[in-house]
């Protein structure tokens, strides 16, 4: 017989409110692949990176194969100051020479990526630390991009150096991870084909890795609520063709333009629905898969 110290209290019974409507939710994600892109803006805050481990961990535990894709653009930008060395970005991209790309590598790879392992690991799962690279699992392209000078509007062609797209995705050592009770957690760092390293975009890299798995969802943490208006409001969903509009029209900017993009691609790849939402809000990945709520901006065909 279970000893209740006290009665059950209305918050108590709210608790296991919550938790019943979490079952369809639960059960439609069973044994699905959920890819979750941490972006670096998302993981500042140490308490909020530590719930995020909790997720994963929870969502492992309900049935679900989590697949943790992370950045570091602002940790890799600490570094390399830290290091007087100078970078630029070029569409969004981080212009990446010799140096760079050994910084990058380090700390995205080194210690990011084993801090995201750690936190997972004391949340009671069982991470496991990967790049592009192991396995030979994404090789890359060398990238370019064609900037428009604002004033000339002559249009330039900019020499990323050692920045990839992924070519290929071999999804044959996550084949072996999943279902297993491991949690993958993937440094967004590609092997070239002649066997050098390639720095590519996190947002980039989850949306190869969601449409080679075949993922049911994409979830995109950022530190804005999701795609917004040009009202700065919100916009719970989209298809799309809306956001194709959106970019066209400038309402999507900046960083937020890969993003979008990339969520399109994983689309058409056949991942079912991608979300953009705020990293930085407790227990954001649970709030959009178990809740009826849902957070941020679903992105449907
Ligand atoms: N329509 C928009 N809705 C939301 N954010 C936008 C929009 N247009 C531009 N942005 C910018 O995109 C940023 C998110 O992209 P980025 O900084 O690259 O994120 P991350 O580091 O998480 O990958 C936001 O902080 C915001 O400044
Ligand atoms: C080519 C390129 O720009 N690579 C990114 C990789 C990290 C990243 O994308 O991190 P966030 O998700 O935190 O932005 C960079 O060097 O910053």
């Amino acid at each position: 017989m279970s000893a209740h110290p006290t009665p059950i209290d209305a918050q108590g019974q709210l608790q296991a409110e919550v938790l019943a409507r979490a079952l369809p939710h639960m059960q439609r994600y069973d044994d699905a692949i959920v890819v979750v892109k941490y972006g670096g803006h998302a993981m500042g805050d140490e308490a909020v990176a530590r719930n995020f481990a909790e997720d994963i961990v929870l969502l492992e535990q309900s049935g679900v194969n989590p697949v943790v894709v992370h950045g570091g653009g602002p940790q890799i930008g600490a570094m390399l100051a830290k290091l007087g060395i100078k970078s630029e970005f070029a569409a969004g991209l981080r212009i990446t020479d010799k140096a760079t790309v050994e910084i990058v590598e380090m700390v995205l790879a080194g210690s990011i990526n084993k801090q995201i392992v750690g936190f997972i690991n004391e949340a009671g799962g069982k991470a496991i630390g990967l790049c592009g690279k192991d396995g030979n699992m994404v090789v890359a392209r060398k990238a370019s991009r064609t900037i428009v000078d604002p004033d000339s509007k002559i249009e330039q062609v900019v020499d990323l150096g050692f920045v990839g797209e992924p070519d290929r995705v071999d999804t044959m050592v996550l084949d072996q991870i999943l279902g297993r009770e491991l949690i993958p957690v993937l440094a967004p760092v590609a092997a070239a084909a002649d066997g050098g390293t390639y720095n590519v975009n996190a947002d980039t890299f989850a949306g190869a890795i969601a449409g080679a798995l075949g993922a049911k969802r994409l979830l995109m943490l950022t530190d804005v609520p999701g795609v917004l208006d040009r009202d700065k409001q919100l916009i719970p969903q989209l298809t799309i063709a809306e956001a194709r509009r959106l970019i066209a029209d400038g309402t999507v900017s900046g960083g937020m333009i890969p993003k979008v993009e990339t969520c399109i691609y994983a689309l058409e790849q056949g991942v079912e629905g991608v979300v953009i939402l705020d990293g930085k809000v407790p227990h954001a990945v649970l709030l959009e898969l178990l809740t009826d709520l849902g957070a941020g901006t679903l992105i449907t065909r």
